[in-house]
């Protein structure tokens, strides 16, 4: 698709503003390569990465919890949801398949990273805005793993210009038009899909890391000035999204798919048309658990397609 936008950054009196009137190409994201995303015999757990969840305190744990069953949905090999001690008993009732491991603030996040192999981690969905969580974000970002900064991170990103300072191009940033407006107030206010392109351009420049701006229309931008859109509309429509924990389910998936392996921008343009295609599957009444329990069957649609395309007839997932 071709669309009228600015490429580049001119410095004006006030700040750093786009450059008008050049012609770009805005990517439209289309169905993900089936390949990227099989599972092959002969291989482990750990040959699919291991996604840490961070988890907010006890009573406010099933936004972290819809995100950690998602990245085990998408294939990550092994899920951790790391909570204060005082909300484990409240997680060991409501998780089997995802691990679980207290952590009550930045020293105990630190230890954990040790590990290496937690090689992607998720903030922010139900985690809190207080200054425990404020250090848990400064510690997980210093970490240079790759990172979906989402929901409560964003805001607390927001507000701190020391946190937003730790933000590198192993992140990705899942604002929803508000979190946008906190992060980028210069930026918001965009309207149609060549603006809001653009504000998603200038915004992971600046961040340094990929930015994905939600919504029917959702923006894929990342830090090298590429662009690509995913348009939930028309044929594709999923209205059904609107719902509570649609979003968190959505950073699980994209941390699922970074412990995979994923780059930042191909992780976020799967995760957002697997994320709308589980919704289709679902149609109405749809809510946010039902995502992650309709990927067994898109995963599946998409890897039978691609061998019927070979011609084998044969489905290994
Ligand atoms: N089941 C759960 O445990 C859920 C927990 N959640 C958590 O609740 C916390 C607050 O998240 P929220 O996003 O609700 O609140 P926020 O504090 O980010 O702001 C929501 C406000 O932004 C406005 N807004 C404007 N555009 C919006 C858009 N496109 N989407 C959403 N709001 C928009 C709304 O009118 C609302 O007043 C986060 O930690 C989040 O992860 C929510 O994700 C909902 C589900
Ligand atoms: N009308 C819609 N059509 C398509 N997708 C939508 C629609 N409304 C919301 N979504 C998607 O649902 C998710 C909502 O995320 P978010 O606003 O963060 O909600 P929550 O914080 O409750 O999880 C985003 O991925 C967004 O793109």
């Amino acid at each position: 698709m071709e669309c009228h936008q600015s490429v580049g950054w001119t410095r004006r009196v006030g700040g750093w503003r786009p450059r008008r009137s050049c012609a770009v190409t805005l990517h439209q994201i289309g169905p993900p390569d089936p390949a990227r995303l099989s599972k092959h015999e002969g291989q482990h757990k750990y040959d699919h990465g291991h996604a840490l969840i961070l988890c907010g305190p006890p009573g406010h744990g099933g936004a972290a919890r819809l995100a950690a069953r998602a990245a085990l949905r998408v294939g990550a090999g092994l899920v951790t949801l790391a909570c204060p001690a005082a909300a484990i008993p409240e997680n060991a009732a409501r998780l089997d398949a995802v691990m679980l491991r207290a952590v009550d603030g930045g020293a105990d996040l630190a230890q954990m990273l040790t590990d290496r192999r937690l090689n992607a981690l998720c903030l922010g969905p139900g985690l809190g805005l207080g200054p425990v969580q404020a250090h848990l974000v400064a510690v997980a970002l210093a970490a240079g793993r790759a990172v979906v900064v989402d929901a409560d991170a964003l805001t607390l990103i927001a507000r701190s210009p020391d946190l937003a300072a730790g933000l590198h191009p192993g992140c990705i940033l899942t604002p929803h038009t508000a979190e946008f407006a906190r992060l980028f107030p210069d930026l918001a206010g965009a309207v149609g899909l060549a603006a809001r392109a653009d504000a998603c351009r200038i915004a992971a420049g600046r961040a340094r890391a990929t930015v994905l701006l939600k919504g029917a229309e959702t923006i894929v931008a990342g830090p090298d000035g590429s662009v690509a859109v995913h348009r939930a509309t028309g044929a594709r429509a999923a209205p059904w999204l609107a719902t509570a924990g649609a979003g968190d389910v959505l950073a699980g998936l994209i941390a699922g798919l970074l412990a995979r392996g994923f780059a930042p921008a191909e992780a976020a343009g799967t995760a957002v048309w697997l994320h709308v295609e589980a919704a289709r599957v679902t149609g109405p009444g749809l809510i946010a658990e039902d995502l992650s329990e309709a990927l067994p069957a898109v995963l599946r649609a998409l890897l039978r397609q691609a061998e019927t395309d070979s011609g084998s007839g044969v489905v290994t997932g």
